[in-house]
């Protein structure tokens, strides 16, 4: 396997604001190419964590990205957003900005719309792309963001509770994509409460609690081996 994602470091990463202590520092080195699960109770700092990551919010201490090469995009899915439902924007559209920088009243390519339709039908959305925003369901709003961040091919992933208000197909349909995008390389952050999905998908648990109290490997050993064995040497040059 290539690794295309970044490992990540961390050095006495803290976070405050309004003198409320979001993040106790925190240290911790991220391996590339794997999916990393960041759990921990409510109100832990794990979102302000990702936003941090992200560069979403200010912070003390320093945030490394080793890419192994150029840096490559970014995709973020937030936790759970909700749209203004007056918008006069349907899915079609929403997707548009992301796949063009044209106005969305020019005229669409037929490009366009074919790849606008491979992604919606990645996530289980094909017969919703007329549907205007307001009018999504919550676990739909989740497969559109995921669509939208799957638009642009990108290597490291930070999904804040994916799974939240989908069903299970939808579940299954994410875990795939996220099973995917680990196996083709990408370094994934997913923070997420359920300890059984974890242990099956994962590759390294951390858990946030007034600092990262806990750190477990996770990941089968054949896939460790994989995950070892690929150039690893090429992400620190
Ligand atoms: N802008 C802000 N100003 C002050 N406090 C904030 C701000 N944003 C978040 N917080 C607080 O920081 C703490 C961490 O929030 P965060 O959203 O990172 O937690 P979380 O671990 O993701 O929680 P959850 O599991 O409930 O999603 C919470 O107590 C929250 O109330």
């Amino acid at each position: 396997m290539k690794i295309k994602g970044p490992a990540v470091e961390l050095i006495n990463l803290s976070l405050q604001l309004n003198r409320v202590i979001l993040l106790e520092p925190l240290s911790a080195h991220f391996k590339p190419g794997r999916m990393h699960a960041i759990t921990g109770p409510n109100g832990a700092g794990k979102s302000s964590l990702i936003k941090c990551l992200l560069g979403l919010m200010p912070h003390s201490g320093q945030i490394r990205r080793h890419w192994p090469g150029r840096p490559g995009n970014i995709a973020y899915v937030p936790q759970q957003t909700a749209f203004e439902p007056s918008l006069p924007v349907t899915i079609e559209e929403f997707m548009l900005t992301s796949v063009t920088r044209w106005p969305m009243f020019f005229k669409r390519k037929v490009a366009e719309q074919q790849r606008i339709s491979r992604l919606l039908q990645r996530v289980g959305l094909e017969n919703k792309q007329h549907l205007r925003l307001g009018q999504l369901s919550g676990g739909e709003r989740q497969r559109l963001l995921f669509a939208q961040a799957l638009e642009r091919d990108s290597h490291l992933w930070c999904i804040d509770e994916p799974m939240t208000g989908l069903d299970q197909s939808g579940q299954s349909l994410m875990t795939a994509e996220m099973i995917r995008l680990r196996d083709q390389g990408a370094t994934l952050f997913v923070v997420h409460h359920d300890m059984d999905w974890i242990k099956r998908h994962a590759d390294e648990l951390w858990v946030i609690e007034d600092g990262l109290k806990h750190h477990e490997l996770l990941c089968q050993p054949s896939r460790l081996q994989a995950v070892e064995s690929a150039d690893i040497e090429e992400v620190f040059a």
